[in-house]
């Protein structure tokens, strides 16, 4: 019998991430640095050492070895035999294989082409070769298929900006899991009042349910990275809400410039009122408002006057809940307050 072989396709550059939501969470981007190779702590190594290429730090190259872990972040996906599943970064194919049996296409973005080879070369002949298309390209950069399931060991500098654009990707997908250092992991499931709950933690579950799925420790991969890492489950919302990212995501890095101040005081720092000033005779000129004695001072009291009204004088913005920040979004932009 001939097998189809999988398909190739080279990415096109074509990011076109809104915005600015959520790409600069605080102290969060840093990559897994290599470190010294060594045994898994369970389970059996599934790559073949004396195959594949030298493992790259600069693409985050480290090599998920324990299946346990593999076959339990595909678990916790609950991928169907109907769904098309996306994978970003599969380097040699040790989820990827997993992932071809489990779904009905998979779908793989690699940078690295002598990653792609690899894949490649491991799966000819495959029963499930046929299922695999491979994207070879940056995962910022190319232009993502329609999926169902994502499921990634994310190289970590990319963390942010990829769950962004997967969480503005259309049409939605059903579910993410996806592998992150842990600190990241903890400021995606971040609530209010919790120490890590920052701008990241509100973007993210604007647009999403965020759980905590597993902790996996480094000498899981292959070389072990010097940071530990976790699994967080992502759930979009559907159907997203009905917000201005631009302007929801530029109130919020205002709120956040002092998390633990008063919410009011961050909004009467002088360039914060000079932003706000310009943006308001903008909004006016357009919508034919007077702007006759505006000043500074008057924009003061406008925000004070929201802040009050919306009940958050005393409100700080690492504990206001996504309610909170939308009451005030909409009680800013129906003042002709605006962030962007
Ligand atoms: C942490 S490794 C995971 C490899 C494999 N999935 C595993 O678990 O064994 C990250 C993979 O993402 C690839 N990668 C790095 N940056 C990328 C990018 N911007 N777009 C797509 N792939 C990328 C790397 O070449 C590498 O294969």
């Amino acid at each position: 019998m001939s097998r189809m072989r999988s398909s190739v396709t080279r990415g096109s550059a074509s990011a076109n991430l809104p915005a600015t939501i959520g790409i600069a969470a605080s102290g969060t981007a840093a990559g897994r640095a290599s470190g010294v190779v060594s045994a898994a702590a369970s389970g059996q190594d599934n790559t073949p050492r004396s195959l594949g290429p030298k493992l790259n730090k600069d693409f985050g190259q480290h090599l998920l070895k324990n299946p346990l872990v593999v076959n339990g972040i595909i678990a916790k996906a609950d991928v169907r035999a109907t769904d098309h599943v996306l994978e970003i970064g599969p380097g040699t194919g040790n989820m990827t294989v997993k992932l071809l049996e489990a779904a009905k296409k998979v779908t793989v973005v690699e940078v690295d082409p002598r990653m792609a080879a690899e894949l490649r070369k491991r799966l000819q002949g495959h029963p499930h070769e046929h299922k695999l298309h491979i994207i070879l390209g940056d995962a910022m950069k190319v232009e993502l298929p329609a999926f169902d399931v994502c499921v990634a060991n994310l190289p970590y500098q990319i963390s942010s900006g990829i769950t962004f654009k997967l969480l503005l990707h259309r049409p939605q997908f059903r579910v993410a899991l996806l592998m992150y250092q842990r600190e990241f992991a903890l400021r995606l499931v971040a609530k209010p009042g919790d120490e890590l709950y920052c701008r990241l933690s509100v973007n993210t579950q604007l647009l999403s349910k965020t759980t905590h799925a597993m902790k996996v420790g480094r000498n899981n991969f292959r070389p072990p990275p010097k940071v530990e890492s976790s699994v967080v489950r992502i759930e979009p919302i559907c159907p997203p809400p009905p917000i201005n990212f631009t302007e929801w995501d530029g109130l919020l890095r205002i709120a956040f410039a002092r998390k633990n101040k008063l919410i009011s005081s961050n909004f009467k720092v002088d360039s914060v009122l000079a932003m706000l000033e310009a943006n308001y005779r903008a909004f006016a000129s357009v919508s034919g408002k007077s702007v006759d004695g505006l000043d500074k001072e008057k924009i003061k009291d406008l925000v004070t006057d929201i802040i009050d009204k919306a009940g958050l004088s005393d409100a700080r913005a690492g504990k206001m809940d996504l309610d909170d920040y939308m009451k005030l979004l909409v009680a800013f932009n129906e003042a002709g307050i605006h962030f962007a």
